[in-house]
């Protein structure tokens, strides 16, 4: 595993299956977020008493929060089915025919990564969350003939890390939009401690600690890292996941006492050694360490702006004192006075 691969807060290709189980499964045991939790929580029990579906939902936020988990819980707890799929995956309306037409009613079709959906799917999906219908084109051209046909009254829950991308039309439609944001240490060490028992790990708390704290805000990695650091314990050691043990694993696999790992290091750095510090813009960044915009803005800088190693400027980005000190450099004075964009 390289060392970004570690603290990504996206899924990795082999982690679907593990991910599914660690999963929780009922509303309360999903740790933090207590105002999503709360208010969803409040919607279902509406929505249940009323025997009506629940309101379209989007969950908002960077990846690993729980928005899938979140889907998950909902629909157990409307006791309704879920079917899942994501916005790149749907190519063409037809994708949706099948998916929509099989729903009962009241259940709920998850669309991850909602904002990557083409215009065309957008389009035929407005009639089905609005008046439970959809309408399908029987040929091509401009005489095609279209059916309408009726669907069950269900729930869309939609996710997305990039809300700005969603078109006006289709947000309006939702009529819940709750945000996921990154969690404090204390609730990543309740998840990590659930974690630990659903894989029959012994650990102390300040190993606990240690794994939370070096998890960027993110259940995701949170569970990723104890398995790492699980691994180290049985093999370096008794198995039990002390202080120790988890500040021994975590160095070795490259992840510093804030999660930052070798990408951040190589952005702040750049911004620092290559550009003085900023503003710069996030194309040249890109370039100079190699990495996608979209991948940067989503993935990497929403944890270090919200730290403080990073600021969004009107002109670009801008490494931040913290971020000089915390790499080793000395800030330079003066330098820290652009306006914040975001
Ligand atoms: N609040 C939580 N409590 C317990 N476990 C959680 C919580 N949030 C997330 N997890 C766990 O973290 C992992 C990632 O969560 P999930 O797949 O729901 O994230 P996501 O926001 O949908 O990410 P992506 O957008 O990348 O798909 C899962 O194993 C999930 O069970």
């Amino acid at each position: 595993m390289s060392r970004a691969e570690i603290t990504t807060p996206e899924a990795l290709a082999d982690e679907s299956v593990v991910e599914l189980s660690l999963r929780p499964q009922r509303l309360v045991e999903f740790i933090g977020q207590k105002k999503v939790k709360d208010s969803l929580g409040i919607a279902i029990a509406a929505a249940r008493a009323r025997k009506e579906p629940l309101d379209h939902t989007l969950f908002f936020g960077p990846p690993g929060l729980g928005k899938t988990t979140l889907a998950d819980l909902m629909a157990r707890e409307l006791g309704v089915n879920l079917t899942t799929t994501s916005g790149p995956a749907l190519e063409k309306p037809a994708d949706l025919v099948g998916p929509l037409t099989n729903l009962r009613e009241g259940d709920v079709l998850f669309i991850d990564e909602i904002h990557r959906m083409r215009p065309i799917i957008e389009e035929f999906l407005y009639p089905a969350m609005e008046d439970y219908r959809i309408d399908i084109r029987l040929s091509d051209g401009p005489k095609a003939q279209t059916v309408t046909m009726n669907i069950e009254k269900f729930t869309l829950v939609g996710a997305t890390t990039r809300l700005g991308m969603l078109t006006a039309p289709l947000r309006a439609r939702f009529g819940i939009v709750q945000q996921l944001g990154f969690y404090p240490v204390d609730e990543l060490e309740v998840i990590v401690r659930r974690t630990g028992e659903v894989l029959k790990v012994e650990m102390d708390p300040l190993g606990a600690h240690e794994i939370a704290k070096r998890s960027r805000g993110t259940p995701r990695v949170a569970n990723r890292l104890l398995r790492r650091v699980r691994d180290y314990a049985q093999v370096c050691a008794d198995g039990r996941i002390t202080l120790e043990v988890a500040q021994a694993a975590l160095e070795l696999n490259n992840v510093d006492h804030f999660g930052l790992d070798d990408m951040d290091a190589r952005l702040l750095k750049s911004i620092i050694e290559k550009f003085d510090g900023g503003p710069v813009g996030l194309g040249t960044i890109a370039a100079a360490i190699g990495e996608d915009p979209g991948t940067i803005e989503e993935v990497y800088e929403p944890f270090l702006v919200q730290h403080g190693f990073l600021q969004r400027t009107p002109r670009g980005r801008v490494a931040t004192a913290h971020a000089y000190r915390h790499l080793g450099y000395v800030p330079p004075i003066g330098a820290f006075e652009q306006p914040t964009l975001f």
